[in-house]
């Protein structure tokens, strides 16, 4: 199937115009985002420490002042999960406790991916060990860029595999695709291999999340859907730092997939610092101001 790429660009504009949330009407929709965001962080300098407090935010993403003056005091909202290397998911294990918080980690290399297929593999189960029991696994680029669809399924159902029990969330780097048709035919090869979520990007191509590459995954989200008749999830994520992005995203999700795909089961957003700027709303909604930098992180 060959993607229109100048339709798609009008159509992601247009979504945009006829369909936005305003006003308060945004309080509950950025809850929603915040229980599906997959809070991350991976960086090298990544420490106990900042995984610590990494796993403290997702149990209280948002503060509980501001949940009561918006009414929402009894809610027990957490995130969709935490994201960080293979190598911080004991760290995350010890401080996520018994919450039932999901660990997701990266592998296969992450973020290139251009470590050899085998140790690829380590890298996955080792991470399920460990306790991670998602696995955000970024796809060989180079078997997508040849057209080797076939190879590329393969290596794909090997990952599934590793992942067992786990789920696995395909991570295409649409920044490094190059056409839409690409990537319709690279998600499409990613739930043949039996990916639960396609995922748009690492965060660190030049390139990340966009609402056109979006609107392609999930139109390729329903074909498989309607063929299959089996549901898999969409993550963007790269570059989605504020409330207004987030809302972007949940209504082409809503227009595209339905309400049903709200959900964290079925939706998560992939972002290092969007939570700081969606508090930040919220107090807004909750106060009636911003707060000072000194009250709350500015993003
Ligand atoms: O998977 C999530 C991304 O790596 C986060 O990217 P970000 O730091 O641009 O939010």
């Amino acid at each position: 199937m060959a993607v229109n790429t100048g339709g798609v660009r009008r159509e992601a504009r247009t979504m945009m115009t006829r369909r936005s949330v305003r006003g308060d009407a945004q309080v509950p929709w950025l809850l929603r985002a915040v229980s599906c965001l997959d809070l991350t962080t991976l960086a090298g300098d990544d420490t106990p420490g900042t995984i610590a407090r990494l796993c403290a935010k997702a149990k209280e993403p948002i503060r509980k002042d501001i949940l009561k003056a918006l009414g929402f005091e009894d809610l027990k909202i957490q995130v969709g999960a935490v994201c960080v290397y293979p190598d911080r998911v004991s760290d995350c294990k010890h401080f996520i406790g018994d919450s039932a918080i999901p660990i997701a980690a990266v592998a296969t290399g992450f973020p290139a991916g251009q470590i050899k297929h085998e140790h690829k593999l380590e890298e996955i189960r080792q991470a399920v060990a460990d306790g991670a029991s998602e696995i955000d696994i970024v796809i060989p680029r180079k078997l997508a860029l040849a057209g080797e669809w076939d190879q590329l399924l393969r290596e794909l159902q090997d990952f599934r595999k590793a992942c067992g029990h786990a789920h696995m969330k395909t991570i295409l780097a649409t920044g490094e695709l190059g056409e839409l048709t690409r990537i319709y035919k690279a998600s499409m090869v990613c739930m043949e291999a039996g990916a639960d979520f396609i995922k748009t990007s690492t965060g660190k191509e030049k390139e990340n999340a966009n609402l056109e590459v979006s609107l392609v995954m999930c139109r390729a989200i329903r074909d498989h859907y309607q063929r299959s008749g089996i549901r898999v999830g969409f993550k963007p994520a790269g570059g989605i730092r504020t409330a207004k992005q987030a809302l972007q995203y949940l209504v082409l999700i809503k227009e595209t997939l339905g309400d049903e795909w709200l959900d964290p089961s079925l939706l998560r957003l992939g972002a290092s610092t969007l939570l700081t700027d969606i508090e930040r709303q919220l107090f807004h909604s909750a106060f009636g101001c911003y707060p000072s930098a000194c009250e709350m992180p500015m993003p």
